[in-house]
């Protein structure tokens, strides 16, 4: 692949980029009456106004060309299809087989993957209907009360996301609870108050190798046979897990294991039987409409074209912001609070995908990759980091997401929440001029010495970018819809940018060290040698506060 600043399309950019910076969204507005209708559009239920973004016609011109030069449409063709295009790990990449309702034939190494796919589903259906009406008991014969879900990164955050955005279609009487960090406290914290005769524990990790996982399922097990027996793990445990052998090493009865597989990759993988917690908190029926939403936008985005295709506007508005306005981070604002979790899974989701600097042929990234993605659900953030959103030095695209009703009417709450989602994105585009601001200061019958001092604090500069993504109600489709939207957004950025998005290497770095760092602590005849001196000084002053000295 060339490289991405030798495109024709970046260097038409490039200059393209000279003539808009200056161009005010206001005056773009003002302009254009058409201008909502002209850049928005729908997926189903969702639609998408990026109206509120500083392009014109050209740049989306010259965006989706780009989007052409590097191949995007060969690519996303190649995933579709099961090419093994995670060239380092030499993997399919094939999230969208697990929603692949309609049967498409996916081919990996010569087979199809789709009946493999299915019965794999049914029995994470049959599983979880089973612990929903309590025909699957523990040992001492009574039914689940309580699922603890075991994991980490993709094995956690995909499902915790979903499990807590989708509570109220949640069953009464039966409580699922995730455990990720290797922090003690996260799994003592939620067994407390458990009864180990009705908790069952679901151990998910793709690899089954994971520390933190394996550390918390051990001491699980622990807690369920010091009150129950060794015989009870076979009705209190089961495994989501590529590695069965592992499953097995473990104690864990691979009958009850649900398996998935190594094209699947983990921040990709709630839709596999990573998502049994899901599948038992909502019922398999709603993980079913969950994967038909995920469906839905996969179709969208293989069949429609670039210049309409809603993953592919969204990336292209990113890559806009990250490689010609300089902008290194990105918001997601879900005005909703069953989403609390989103900002979070898509931290993993973008940042672990393209958080990258060498290209697939090997050689450095010569320009900006994957922003740094935070976010906080509803009014919460405009009490706090919107501040530097409308006012501060950074450029920071947002990406507002509001369902227009609630699961929960009361009062005006909903139409409250709504106004602020709507307001934020009007601020951030309009601003406030000097003019309006000394305006409403005299309006107010402030001494003109004020007015003067405290204008240029009460200026926002606007021109400030974001989308707005509404939907009728926050439901398992719409939601299904939602993620695999940021799935392919991720996955376009990817390619444009010359990255593999599917491999992590990133993260090996740190689990080496650790496990070299663990002896010495816990060990006196363990030298902390081998370390810089700050690592070194830091490991003898933990080990003294340790042994309390
Ligand atoms: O599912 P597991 O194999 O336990 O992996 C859990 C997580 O840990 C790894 O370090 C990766 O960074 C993540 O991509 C992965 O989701």
């Amino acid at each position: 692949m060339s490289r991405l600043d030798h495109a024709t399309a970046w260097e038409a950019l490039k200059s393209h980029y000279t003539e808009v910076r200056d161009l005010h969204m206001r005056d773009l507005f003002a302009a254009d009456p058409e201008r909502f209708r002209r850049f928005s559009l729908s997926v189903g239920d969702l639609m998408l106004d990026y109206s509120k973004n500083r392009i014109t016609e050209e740049t989306r011109n010259l965006l989706v060309t780009l989007a052409e030069e590097r191949g995007v449409p060969e690519m996303r063709a190649a995933m579709f299809s099961g090419a093994p295009i995670n060239s380092t790990e030499h993997r399919a990449v094939l999230h969208v087989a697990l929603r692949n309702r309609a049967g498409r034939v996916i081919e990996v190494d010569g087979e199809d993957v789709t009946p493999l796919v299915n019965a794999e589903l049914a029995k994470v259906r049959a599983f979880a209907e089973k612990v929903r009406d309590g025909s699957w008991t523990g040992a001492t014969g009574k039914p689940v009360r309580d699922v603890v879900n075991i994991g980490i990164g993709g094995s956690d955050l995909g499902p915790a996301m979903v499990t807590q955005a989708l509570k109220p279609y949640g069953k009464s009487g039966l409580k699922v609870h995730f455990v990720s960090n290797v922090d003690a406290s996260h799994l003592v914290e939620t067994l407390k108050g458990l009864d180990p005769e009705t908790t069952l524990f679901l151990v998910a990790s793709k690899t089954f190798t994971t520390q933190e996982t394996l550390t918390n399922a051990t001491t699980a097990r622990q807690w369920l046979t010091a009150a129950l027996g060794e015989a009870a793990v076979a009705n209190h445990f089961a495994a989501m897990s590529t590695n069965a052998e592992a499953v097995g090493a473990f104690g864990i009865d691979t009958a009850n294991m649900f398996r998935f597989w190594d094209w699947v990759g983990g921040r990709y993988s709630l839709w596999s039987a990573i998502g049994l917690p899901i599948a038992i908190a909502i019922g398999p029926d709603n993980f079913d409409a969950l994967l038909a939403g995920a469906e839905d936008m996969d179709r969208h985005f293989h069949e429609a074209p670039l210049a309409e295709n809603m993953p592919v506007i969204l990336a292209l508005l990113g890559v806009w912001y990250t490689n010609f306005f300089g902008s290194g981070a990105h918001a997601v604002l879900p005005y909703d609070q069953y989403l609390a979790r989103l900002p979070a899974y898509l931290q993993q989701a973008d940042m672990e995908s393209n958080g990258k600097t060498t290209c697939r042929d090997g050689k450095p990234a010569l320009w900006a990759t994957g922003p740094v993605l935070f976010g906080e659900p509803g009014t919460n953030g405009q009490h706090s980091f919107y501040q530097l959103l409308h006012q501060g030095s950074h450029l920071i695209p947002c990406d507002f997401i509001a369902p227009a009703q609630s699961h929960n009417p009361r009062g005006d709450h909903h139409a409250i929440l709504l106004a602020n989602v709507l307001a934020q994105g009007e601020a951030l585009m309009r601003g406030k001029t000097a003019a309006e601001a000394e305006a409403e200061l005299e309006a107010a019958s402030l001494p003109a010495s004020q007015v003067e001092a405290l204008v240029p604090h009460k200026v926002f500069p606007g021109n400030r970018p974001s989308n707005t993504l509404i939907m009728p109600r926050l439901t398992p489709r719409t939601l299904g819809m939602l993620i695999a939207l940021y799935e392919h957004k991720i996955f376009v950025q990817g390619v444009i940018w010359g990255i593999n998005s599917f491999d992590q290497w990133g993260v090996e770095l740190g689990k080496q060290l650790a496990k070299r760092i663990l002896p010495a602590l816990k060990d006196d005849a363990s030298p902390a040698a081998g370390h810089d001196a700050s690592t070194a000084g830091l490991i003898a002053a933990v080990k003294a506060l340790r042994a309390g000295k």
